[in-house]
């Protein structure tokens, strides 16, 4: 019997680690773009899902941005069915109306998609293809907007989305791996037009920085940068729950929370606790910034009769009485 390749066999263990902690008896759904990312890891779960027992299905989203898209999610479709996966969903989506920019706005199109798609199958799992080069180009961009360690814990090997677990289980696979992986099986990949567009951040990171770095730095850099996020990772995990904790200790019987148990905090506790009670209030993550938090911290540790914070959403705190306490911001 001929070997298989080293990659093949790389991404194949990946996704059996991935799938073997999983409950329930849904099928695993693979979200596929048809690009070399997702095309192995549906390969690879194809092989490996009915081996645990288990059924492994397909989704892919058409955003209709482009011409011939709907053919390309049809031609990944086929080949899925093809390759045994079943259920396999070919999912049109309107990105146009949404907030943000086309980027962010195809993003939510597509996860709102994937996310329904895993429920109506009662999916135990819904997988996506982000790999080890993904998530160092993900550190390297948070570090460069001047994140905390939350953002430099890159993405999460496995989330909870509305119910539906969200595995990564190609974290620690190089997306020179996948590509061998799809040569090696004679899948033709389809090559996304935005990951080359150097309109956006990310496709410069990945066209320009990453050589550079791989260059100048050797080429365990980007296993480095990987590293580095899962090591944040649990330290933010730990730091969360400790605020979570905090937090509940803080809130006075009165409503709001007490200056008194915020300012016996740490700093790092301090800053968690109070960004967690602004997106509690209704501050949307995505606008709630590292500013708005200093101006609550600052309620508390640097108090001098200063006014309401406004946070996004049209919301104010104020403080009043040691408490800290949602307001009109008018
Ligand atoms: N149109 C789509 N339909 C279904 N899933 C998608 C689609 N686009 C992206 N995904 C999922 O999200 C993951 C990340 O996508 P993104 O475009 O950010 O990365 P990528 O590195 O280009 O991945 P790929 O090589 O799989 O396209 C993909 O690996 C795939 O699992």
């Amino acid at each position: 019997m001929a070997a298989l390749a080293p990659p093949i066999a790389a991404v194949r263990i990946a996704v059996r680690r991935a799938l073997a902690g999983l409950t329930g008896d849904g099928p695993v759904l693979v979200a596929c773009s048809g690009g070399p990312d997702s095309l192995a890891l549906a390969a690879a779960t194809a092989f490996v899902a009915p081996r645990l027992g288990r059924r492994a299905g397909l989704v892919t989203v058409d955003h209709g941005l482009q011409p011939g898209s709907a053919d390309r999610a049809e031609a990944v479709a086929t080949w899925a069915v093809g390759a045994g996966l079943d259920p396999v969903d070919v999912v049109p989506v309107t990105v146009a109306g949404r907030p943000g920019g086309p980027e962010a706005a195809a993003r939510e199109a597509r996860y709102q998609a994937l996310i329904a798609t895993a429920r109506r199958h009662h999916a135990a799992a819904l997988l996506v293809g982000h790999t080890r080069d993904d998530q160092a180009e993900t550190v390297l961009l948070a570090l460069a907007r001047g994140a905390g360690p939350r953002g430099l814990a890159g993405m999460p090997e496995r989330r909870e989305l509305e119910g539906v677990p969200l595995l990564r289980p190609l974290l620690d696979v190089s997306r020179e791996e996948t590509r061998k992986v799809c040569a090696a099986l004679g899948l033709s990949p389809w090559e996304d037009p935005h990951n080359v567009d150097p309109a956006y951040a990310r496709a410069r990171v990945r066209a320009d920085v990453l050589p550079v770095l791989v260059r100048t730095l050797g080429p365990g850099v980007l296993d480095n940068l990987a590293r580095t996020a899962r090591l944040v990772a649990a330290d933010a995990a730990a730091l969360d729950d400790l605020a979570a904790a905090a937090l509940a200790e803080a809130r006075s019987p009165e409503g709001g929370l007490s200056v008194e148990a915020l300012a016996a905090l740490p700093s790092a506790l301090r800053t968690r606790v109070l960004h967690s009670w602004a997106r509690e209030l209704g501050a949307s993550p995505a606008a709630l910034s590292h500013r708005h938090v200093a101006a609550l911290d600052a309620l508390v540790t640097a108090w001098r009769g200063q006014g309401a914070v406004h946070l996004p959403g049209r919301l104010g705190v104020i403080r009043r009485d040691r408490r800290l306490i949602p307001a009109d911001p008018a």
